[in-house]
C-alpha cells in the first residue's frame, strides 16, 4: 500500500492506495501529524510499503513528519521537489523553486487531464490561480487569501465578529444579503472568492478564447463551483500530480 500526503498550511490530506496504485483503501483530512499517525495506526489491515508526499510547510516541519512516518511505519518516504519542467509543463516562475509545490503538482495533474490550455484554481488557506498554455508553458498565477484567512482576519481584527462553525455552514445556504453577522461575513467572503474566479476566467478568455479547461480543487472548491459551470471539480488533483512527480517503481 502507498500512503499519499498533501500537507497544506491548514490541513494534511491523506489517502492510502492499494498495491495496484489505483484503488483507495482509506482517505481523510487531519489537522496535525499526531492525528495522522494515530488515525493510520487504527487500521488493523494497513500494510504500508511507501509514502509520497508534498508539503508547503517549513522544511523542519516536513522533516519532523517524515521522521515520524519512518519511526512508526518503517516506510521509505519520497517528497515532491521543485522542477523547471516535467510532463510537458514548464514552470513559469523566475525562480522555479519558489513556486508552491502544491500549485506545481496541481498544474501537472491539470495539464495531463486537459491536454491543452488550462486554468487551475485551488481554494485552501490561500486561493491560487495558475495559467498553463496549450504548449505547456506556465504563464504564472495569482495568490490571495482563501476562506480560512479572510474569515480569521475579520474575527481577529474586529471586536464584534464572533460566531461558531455550525452557524457559518448554515449561512451559506443562500447568497442574498446577510441579516446576521455570520451571514454577512460568510457570504461576503465567498463572494470575494467568486469575484476572484470570474476575473481569472476573463483573463483566460482573453488569452485563449473558449479553448481552455478550468479545474477546481482544494477544501473550499465546492463553495465556488456553481459560479463556474464548465469547470471540473477534481478534489484529488494534487494527488494526480504527486503520482506523476514521485512515481514508485
Ligand atoms: N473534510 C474537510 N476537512 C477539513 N477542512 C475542510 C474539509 N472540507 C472542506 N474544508 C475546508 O477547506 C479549507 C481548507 O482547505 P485545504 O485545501 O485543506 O487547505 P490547505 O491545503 O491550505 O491546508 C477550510 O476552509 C476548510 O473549512
Ligand atoms: C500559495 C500557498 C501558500 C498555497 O498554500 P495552501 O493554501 O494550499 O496551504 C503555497 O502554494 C505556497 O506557500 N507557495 C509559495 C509561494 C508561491 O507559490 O509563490
Ligand atoms: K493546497
Amino acid at each position: 500500500m502507498i500512503l499519499e500526503l498533501d500537507c497544506g498550511n491548514s490541513f494534511i490530506k491523506w489517502r492510502v492506495l492499494e498495491s495496484d496504485k489505483v484503488r483507495v483503501f482509506a482517505e481523510g483530512v487531519v489537522d496535525s501529524d499526531a492525528a495522522l499517525i494515530n488515525g493510520l495506526r487504527s487500521f488493523v489491515t494497513l500494510a504500508l510499503k511507501h509514502c509520497r508526499l508534498v508539503s508547503v510547510r517549513a522544511s523542519e516541519e516536513t522533516s519532523a513528519l517524515v521522521a515520524a512516518l519512518v519511526d512508526n511505519f518503517g516506510i521509505a518516504v519520497t517528497c515532491a521537489a521543485p522542477s523547471r519542467h516535467m510532463a510537458g509543463v514548464r514552470n513559469g516562475y523566475e525562480d522555479f523553486e519558489r513556486l508552491g509545490l502544491d500549485r506545481w503538482l496541481a498544474m501537472l495533474g491539470g495539464f495531463r487531464l486537459a491536454s491543452g490550455a488550462c486554468l487551475i484554481l485551488d481554494f485552501g488557506t490561500a486561493a491560487t490561480a495558475d495559467f498553463i498554455a496549450a504548449d505547456g508553458e506556465h504563464l504564472g498565477g495569482f495568490i490571495c487569501p482563501g476562506m480560512p484567512l479572510m474569515r480569521n482576519q475579520l474575527r481577529t481584527h474586529t471586536r464584534k465578529i464572533r460566531y461558531d462553525d455550525a452557524s457559518a455552514e448554515r449561512a451559506l445556504e443562500s447568497f442574498v444579503p446577510g441579516r446576521t453577522t455570520v451571514e454577512a461575513v460568510e457570504r461576503g467572503c465567498t463572494l470575494m472568492l467568486r469575484g476572484f474566479v470570474l476575473t481569472q476566467l476573463e483573463l483566460a478568455r482573453s488569452y485563449w478564447g473558449s479553448d481552455f479547461s478550468v479545474f477546481l480543487t482544494g477544501g473550499d472548491a465546492e463553495l465556488i463551483s456553481d459560479a463556474v459551470p464548465g469547470a471540473r471539480l477534481v478534489p484529488d488533483l494534487i494527488f494526480i500530480g504527486l503520482a506523476m512527480a514521485c512515481p514508485l517503481s
